[in-house]
């Protein structure tokens, strides 16, 4: 046997064809083809008759940091420094922290689905989609900056900096209050969701402030993002950045979304079966067997459920940022009402009056409100308002009964209450 190297480098695909025109090339590619098969290598005849080997790379560790716990007593941020007082940082971990009960513990199992920090799948229309040949791997959460590079010309974005955050939850209609809201002439903001305090995507401060429009006259951009409320590192991250941005960090407003937590739970299992599917994942089980253990006890290790325990995520925002800076939404009763919402939204954030009732236009047809300014009434699209699957009474029971603790602590965080405790629309 020749002398072997074991090198770990992407194996040259480009080499590994040519060489396979000649006798010794047929039998390295069979050897390839075994060894890649066994091994996970690949060896190159060379020209001269010795072998290189290449091991593939095994895939990277999936961010071993973000399984470490924080409490909210103790947040250190990726660089180690402290943008929030009465804070330390470390992008170490998230606090699976403390539940309400001895018994129940929440659980975010950041490490299930999708890239990086994404707590959900992509959204969109149900369309599969192809099988990617490359993996492309982003930088990770604990390599990023989340500031600027030092010669960076901050200042000439910093004016974009957004005012006002979407910040959760996922699938209480965020997407539709936040179309309503870009509507008002005094907010701006971009098409998609940016999530850079959350999944460390997009490479630095000055390249996400680069992706708003110019704030309108006397008016702010806006950003929704709603895995945000999901950690208290993204506010963390913030607070840095609007100071950096040389933000007022009092005047930032952050609009929670809120729907009744088992409907909330459903619609966040439709978006995952949709994920799988255009992921060519294996199908999901149906909701009642995905929710509940075989002694019937909630498996709160699954984020479509704990995502539902508001008065946990909130509390650690609120330790972060002052409570004035927070206005709610009654998610279930936007859709039903969404004008009542939107005009205490806008007393809330102090805009200034503009939605009426005929910019709330009633779709038939997708049975949700549609929002029309000066043209043609814009409606979601069709992967918003999903049919949900039935869900038997045993299972509801037992939904309500775990988010309960959690409930009454919300309605006294917020002072508001909501009618979840006898309403179950799913
Ligand atoms: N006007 C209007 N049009 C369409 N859909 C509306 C509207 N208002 C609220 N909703 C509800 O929004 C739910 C999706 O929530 P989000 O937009 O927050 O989802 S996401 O997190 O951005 O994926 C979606 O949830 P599902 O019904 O479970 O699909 C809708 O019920």
């Amino acid at each position: 046997m020749h002398n072997q190297s074991c090198k770990t480098m992407e194996p040259p695909s480009l080499h590994l064809l040519s060489c396979c025109k000649t006798r010794r090339g047929i039998l390295a590619c069979l050897l390839t083809l075994l060894l890649t098969l066994f091994g996970g290598c690949f060896v190159l005849l060379r020209e001269d008759g010795t072998a290189m080997k290449y091991v593939m790379k095994p895939p990277e560790e999936p961010r071993d940091a973000l399984k470490l716990s924080i409490s909210t007593e103790n947040i250190t941020d990726t660089d180690g420094s402290n943008g929030v007082t009465g804070y330390n940082t470390t992008d170490a971990g998230i606090d699976t922290g403390p539940s309400l009960s001895s018994t129940a513990s929440l659980h975010v199992d950041y490490d299930r689905y999708g890239d990086q920090f994404e707590y959900f799948p992509p959204r969109g229309r149900v369309r599969r989609k192809k099988k990617r040949k490359h993996t492309h791997h982003s930088p990770t959460l604990v390599d990023h900056p989340w500031t600027s590079p030092k010669n960076d010309n901050i200042s000439m974005y910093a004016h974009r900096f957004p005012h006002y955050f979407i910040i959760g939850f996922a699938k209480t209609g965020t997407k539709a209050l936040y179309e309503l809201l870009k509507m008002h002439p005094q907010l701006d903001g971009p098409r998609r969701e940016m999530r850079y305090f959350s999944s460390g995507q997009i490479q630095n401060l000055t390249s996400y402030l680069s992706r708003f429009p110019p704030p309108p006259a006397q008016g702010y951009t806006i950003e929704k993002s709603p895995d945000y409320i999901l950690s208290p590192l993204p506010a963390v991250r913030l607070k840095k950045a609007a100071i950096e941005s040389g933000v007022e960090t009092s005047s930032l407003k952050f609009i929670v979304m809120f729907r009744n937590p088992v409907v909330r739970s459903v619609s966040d299992y439709l978006e995952m079966v949709s994920w799988s599917y255009m992921n060519r994942k294996p199908a999901l089980p149906p909701f009642d067997m995905m929710v509940l253990s075989p002694d019937s006890r909630v498996d709160d290790s699954l984020n479509i459920i704990n995502s539902s325990c508001y008065s946990y995520h909130l509390k650690q925002w609120f330790n972060i940022f002052g409570k004035d800076q927070f206005c709610f939404v009654n998610g279930d009763q936007f859709i039903t009402d969404p004008y009542t919402e939107a005009k205490a939204l806008e007393e809330c954030l102090h805009l200034n009056s503009f939605f009426t009732k005929k910019n709330f236009v009633f779709n038939k047809k997708r049975k949700f409100y549609c929002f029309k300014t000066s043209n043609a009434p814009m409606c979601m699209s069709g992967a918003k308002g999903r049919k949900h699957p039935f869900v038997s009474e045993e299972v509801v029971t037992t939904l309500k009964d775990y988010f309960r603790a959690y409930n009454e602590e919300l309605y006294s965080l917020i002072s508001r209450s909501f009618d979840w405790e006898s309403s179950m629309k799913s």
